[in-house]
């Protein structure tokens, strides 16, 4: 895990309004000297950033397939809006990071995707391709928040990992908040494979039918 000893400032400041019916009134931020040169963004709702000592905190990884199109593989989609619907009432950042495919790429995603319907699982498909099961560092996300001045936080996740790579890179985590769990129609496995393997916190039962 790399830290997060670069400083990064913010670079801009936009605003506009963003959720389902484009009401919600948001900031966009970009940044400078990032530790790569991924464009992350975070999205600020209520100036949460200087108005709130411990915010609300989504840590969200690009999924083309599940944020722009509601793939049924995963549930992506669903967390994004639940946060920006949450952050709406009560303020909050979202840090969109580039991380598409847990870091491997859209394209490897999608090669993963192909060995899924093989019947290989989520994980094993990322070691099948020559990757690690998640090849994503968060020291940037730490970084962002220092930028923005954020030092603790509430985090709307289920992945303890987020927790952990924030408290090593600074930030404290005051609370873990679990998203809703979203089971669509083939999802499932892949629910049940980062309970088990990948160490989520999800309540997956049985009879959960597809929404
Ligand atoms: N390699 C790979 N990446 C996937 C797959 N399904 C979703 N992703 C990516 O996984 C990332 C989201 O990570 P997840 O492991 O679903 O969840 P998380 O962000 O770690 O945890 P939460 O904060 O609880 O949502 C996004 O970048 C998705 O593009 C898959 O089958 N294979
Ligand atoms: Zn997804």
């Amino acid at each position: 895990m790399k830290s997060a000893e670069k400083l990064s400032s913010i670079r801009t400041r936009v605003p506009f309004q963003v959720g389902r019916r484009s009401d919600i009134p948001a900031e966009m931020l970009s940044f400078t000297d990032l530790n790569s040169d991924k464009e992350h963004v975070a999205l600020v709702f209520k100036n949460a950033d200087s108005q709130q000592t411990t915010p609300l905190v989504r840590i969200h990884s690009e999924c083309l397939t599940g944020d722009v199109f509601g793939s049924s593989r995963c549930d992506c989609g669903e967390q994004l809006n639940e946060a920006i619907e949450k952050m709406a009432e009560q303020g909050g950042i979202i840090l969109y990071m580039r991380q598409e495919g847990r870091g491997i790429g859209l394209y490897n995603k999608l090669d993963a995707y192909e060995l899924q319907i093989k019947g290989v699982d989520t994980y094993s498909a990322n070691n099948q391709l020559g990757f690690d099961d998640d090849l994503r560092d968060f020291s940037e996300a730490a970084q962002m928040l220092k930028a923005m001045g954020v030092s603790e936080l509430k985090l709307l996740s289920n992945n303890p990992k987020k927790q952990a790579a924030l408290e090593q890179n600074g930030i404290a985590v005051k609370e873990l908040q679990s998203t809703g769990v979203y089971r669509k129609v083939d999802n499932h496995y892949y629910l049940e494979t980062k309970a088990s393997r990948g160490k989520h916190r999800l309540k997956l039962t049985k009879d959960m039918q597809p929404s």
